[in-house]
């Protein structure tokens, strides 16, 4: 489906930004901090969730001091939508998780089905821990379990539509150098 540019530029144009690329970069830093004091001497696999977990697990990964292997999954329930629906897996683990110590990047947990599914494949597959880090956690009680937190988390954002830093408004701005609030959601 092909989409107005215009639409795209004027969804950006009256966007409230809510963090700006300093506050982000700040938030990645302290993650970084806390990860390399949990995960230093783990071994572990590294996992970016596509398409979100794209900019973040970049940009957080080359601050990670320790040996790890990385790869990435890829499962959706948005899928260009406001609104999120059932779990699409398009790629799965190419490692062997027997054993290993796994740790997921996603860009935000939202309602959290997404991490939920994917920290349950993972032990399924024989992953001795399955850890989670996200640059956001959005403020709601839509939870998919009550008090679902991820392990690391960069900031908490509130209840809105958000794009920037991987997120995307209908497959564009996941390149936006900040994290933006779609005007009224
Ligand atoms: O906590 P939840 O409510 O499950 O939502 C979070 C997930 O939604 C987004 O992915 P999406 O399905 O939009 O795919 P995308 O990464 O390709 O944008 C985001 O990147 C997370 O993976
Ligand atoms: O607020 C959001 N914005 C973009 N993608 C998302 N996926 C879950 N929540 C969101």
């Amino acid at each position: 489906m092909s989409i107005d540019l215009e639409h795209v530029k004027q969804v950006m144009a009256e966007a409230d930004c809510l963090f700006s690329q300093e506050q982000v970069e700040a938030a990645m830093a302290s993650m970084a901090t806390e990860i390399n004091q949990a995960l230093g001497d783990s071994n572990p696999i590294v996992y970016s969730v596509m398409n979100g977990g794209l900019i973040i697990a970049g940009q957080l990964l080359t601050r990670l001091d320790f040996p790890m292997e990385v790869g990435y999954l890829h499962a959706t329930r948005y899928r260009n939508k406001l609104s999120g629906g059932e779990l699409f897996w398009k790629a799965k683990a190419e490692h062997s998780l027997v054993g290993r110590t796994v740790l997921i990047i996603d860009d935000i947990l939202d309602e959290g089905h997404t991490l939920a599914a994917i920290v349950e494949y993972c032990k399924d597959a024989g992953a001795e821990q399955v850890l989670t880090a996200v640059l956001l956690d959005k403020k709601h009680d839509r939870k998919a379990y009550p008090g679902m937190r991820a392990d690391f988390t960069g900031l908490e954002v509130e209840d809105r539509y958000i794009f920037g830093f991987g997120l995307d408004y209908k497959g564009y701005w996941r390149n936006a150098a900040g994290i933006f609030a779609l005007k009224g959601h």
